[in-house]
């Protein structure tokens, strides 16, 4: 059997390992920049931790990556020292509001999705060591349809599209789903509708993806519900703060406990156990993944996969 063969098959088993716990992986996505993603994340991610659950919260928006900067926190190191073995996720993790773990990841989430055999383990070693310690992982992406950004977002157990009353958000929506389905098999998409003033204006912006949708592709889509247009939101942008945390019974954050209470009901008929190992799994599987004989680095609980 070939070096490169054996190192395959090493991965293969650490990657099973990791579809022991009941992890939730959600997207933020949207197509469209600036309709809201990386707001709704946080405020998503700090909501969901404030109804007990342990989050973390990925920052993937490799093109303008500052979920640490809309915290009012600096990330030293990005998961690219974890991939290039500098160091381990624990390592690099920030610690949020409510105690999200921040995995901060800039220039990195591009090469999420063309990583050497080496650069698999690492992310395999972080990600393992992540499966301790969360219940819910949300991913926040960068706008546009590039391949790295559709890739984790395929990756994900659940895709959660932020749309706005906008034309352009409507058809790079659509772009974005359209090509998630016919070229990653996707057919169920959530849609949050963000600065709404109403749950009918909301679902009126809705129905006008939906129509469009149902009129070229074959895939379901389910509104989630809206979080509306909210001063206190820039309010708290500006002091660096999760609006969910500043201003707790604003109308903005009312909408994000809500939805964070739904989200625990979102449990997908794709494995939902396997929910984290997949995610690994749909990243490795790049067609632009190397092959190269990995160096011998092993920490006690991939020796314990490898035994399995
Ligand atoms: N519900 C809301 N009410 C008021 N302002 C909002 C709301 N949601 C987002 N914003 C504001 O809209 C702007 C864009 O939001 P955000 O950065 O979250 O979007 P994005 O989709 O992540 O952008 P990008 O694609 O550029 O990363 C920010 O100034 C943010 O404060």
């Amino acid at each position: 059997m070939s070096g490169a063969k054996t190192g395959t098959n090493t991965l293969q088993n650490r990657r099973r390992a990791l579809g022991s716990g009941a992890i939730q992986v959600l997207a933020i996505t949207g197509g469209k920049g600036g309709v809201g993603k990386t707001s709704v994340a946080i405020n998503l991610a700090v909501a969901v931790a404030k109804s007990g659950r342990r989050v973390a919260l990925l920052d993937a928006d490799f093109g303008l990556a500052n979920v640490d900067v809309m915290l009012g926190l600096r990330a030293e190191r990005t998961i690219e020292q974890v991939l290039d073995g500098d160091c381990s996720l624990r390592d690099i993790m920030l610690s949020g509001p409510a105690g999200v773990r921040i995995i901060p990841s800039a220039s990195g989430a591009r090469r999420l999705t063309r990583l050497n055999e080496f650069e698999q383990a690492g992310l395999i070693r972080a990600f393992d060591e992540l499966s301790q310690q969360i219940d819910v992982l949300i991913v926040d992406t960068a706008a546009g349809i590039a391949d790295a950004v559709l890739r984790v977002v395929s990756a994900s157990q659940e895709i959660l599209l932020v749309l706005c009353d906008e034309p352009s958000s409507i058809t790079d929506a659509y772009a974005m789903i359209k090509v998630l389905n016919q070229d990653f098999q996707k057919v169920r998409f959530r849609v949050l509708v963000n600065k709404a003033d109403s749950e009918p204006e909301a679902r009126l912006v809705f129905e006008k993806l939906r129509g469009v949708c149902e009129r070229f592709l074959e895939v379901s889509l389910l509104f989630v519900g809206y979080i509306p247009s909210d001063p206190a939101l820039l309010q708290s942008v500006k002091k660096q703060r999760a609006v969910v945390d500043a201003s707790p019974g604003s109308a903005s954050s009312r909408a994000f406990f809500r939805l964070a209470e739904q989200l625990s009901g979102w449990r997908s008929r794709e494995r939902p156990q396997a929910a984290l190992a997949f995610f690994v799994d749909q990243l490795l599987s790049s067609e632009t993944t190397e092959l190269v004989a990995p160096p011998a680095v092993k920490s006690s609980s991939e020796e314990g996969a490898d035994a399995n």
